[in-house]
């Protein structure tokens, strides 16, 4: 008998097709609906880059004012959904917050068990809208200040840290913040879109599947790295003393490997020689080290960077330069993955309507290898 061939990790097996992303690691590249993600960065609002994400064509102006109306009339908090925050724990991860949100805007969203293309369109625009809100108004309550309300003069990535920080941002760091977002958007059958894809495969509804997908961003191997790569750069500063920082990422990394660590914000389960977005979010945190003047960031960036390549060969993903990009923003290292969050909302949603569009529940085989059949005594 031939063993079972086991696909452990479901590492190289295709599941299904899709329209939405093409991740090529061949080529390094990374197509929205056809488009470059780096010409969506450099031209186009996250907004933009949503609706093309949902629809499968950029919008007109006329479609792009009619969605971004739509988008601002749903910015703010409900009063409930503050309370909601407001009694769970502030030691608590914000992600755990933002997959709470989630839950209750599924529960009290008018449509909650309507999966209709039109209700889940609506459904994926609210999420959109409320999700920075969420975010900010976490880090605020955290920190002890008050909420700042959204502004509806202001374009998607404007008012996130307007909310957050409570003053307008410099158009550099709305820049920075905008291709963020655009670049995390989407990224096919990761780990938390496969996670939205199945729940949705039950028939369950939207806002569980986005639940579901936001529990599986927040691993570490998965969305929770761009946290993990500032507590890293943390680490490497609290053991270099009074030492020069970059100059100590080597002999860091050198323990690290020993104890057989692995190094966050490096490598990927597709691209095997360098991350398609990770230029284009480089080019983002030199902007914020520039404009925050911060070089000793972007020596230790690449210090650990060339230390990593020269011992293991192993590239860096889009979470090594946007977690100290968002730290040099302002934003709490544990509000990094919710930022994420925000973004991949997007994707997830755009996943889970094309999965009901042509479904098949999810439910692959396992090969048994417990004990033999055995009987009570
Ligand atoms: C936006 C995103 O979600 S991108 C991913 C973010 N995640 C991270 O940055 C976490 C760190 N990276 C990793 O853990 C891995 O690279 C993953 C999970 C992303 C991909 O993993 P896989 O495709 O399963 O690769 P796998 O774990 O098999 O690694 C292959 C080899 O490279 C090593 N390796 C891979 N990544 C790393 C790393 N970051 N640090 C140290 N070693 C690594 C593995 O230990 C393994 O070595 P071995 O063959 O000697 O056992
Ligand atoms: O594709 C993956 O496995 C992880 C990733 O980079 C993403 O979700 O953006």
């Amino acid at each position: 008998m031939t063993d079972p061939q086991i696909h452990k990790g479901l590492a190289g097996v295709l599941v299904d097709t899709t329209r939405i992303s093409k991740v090529n690691p061949e080529t390094n590249s990374l197509l929205y609906r056809g488009y470059p993600v780096q010409e969506l960065a450099a031209r186009c609002s996250f907004e933009e880059v949503a609706y093309l994400l949902w629809n499968g064509e950029l919008p007109t102006e006329a479609e792009l004012a009619e969605f971004t109306d739509g988008e601002r009339a749903q910015r703010a908090l409900t009063p409930e959904l503050k309370a909601v925050i407001d009694a769970l724990p502030v030691a608590c991860h914000p992600m755990d917050v933002c997959r709470t949100a989630a839950s209750v805007l599924g529960a009290s969203h008018e449509l909650a068990e309507d999966s209709s293309v039109q209700a889940n369109m609506d459904k994926a625009v609210g999420l959109f809208a409320a999700m920075p809100a969420v975010v900010a108004y976490d880090q605020r309550r955290r920190r002890g200040q008050d909420v700042v309300e959204p502004r509806d003069d202001l374009g998607y990535s404007a008012n996130f840290l307007w909310m957050t920080f409570g003053e307008e941002a410099a158009p550099e760091v709305v820049e920075a913040f905008n291709v963020s977002m655009i670049l995390y958007a989407e990224h096919s059958f990761n780990a938390s879109t496969f996670t939205g894809r199945v729940i949705t495969s039950t028939l369950s509804d939207l806002h569980s599947a986005v639940t579901g997908a936001i529990g599986a961003l927040k691993g570490p191997l998965h969305g929770g790295a761009n946290e993990a790569v500032m507590h890293t750069f943390e680490e490497i500063a609290q053991s270099a003393g009074d030492g020069d920082v970059a100059a100590h990422a080597a002999a860091w990394l050198d323990e690290a490997l020993e104890q057989k660590k692995k190094i966050m914000g490096f490598g990927h389960r597709v691209y095997k020689n360098g991350d398609s977005r990770v230029p284009t979010m480089k080019a983002s945190l030199d902007n914020m080290v520039k404009h925050y003047d911060r070089p000793d960031l972007g020596d230790l960036y690449t210090a650990l960077e060339s230390a990593m390549g020269e011992r293991k060969n192993i590239l860096p993903n889009l979470d090594y330069p946007a977690g100290p990009a968002y730290h040099l923003m302002g934003f709490d290292t544990p509000t990094f993955t919710p930022l994420f969050v925000a973004a991949r909302i997007t994707g997830w949603t755009a996943h889970i309507m094309e999965q009901l569009e042509a479904n098949s529940l999810i439910r692959p085989l396992s090969e048994y290898n417990g004990a033999e059949e055995r009987h009570l005594p």
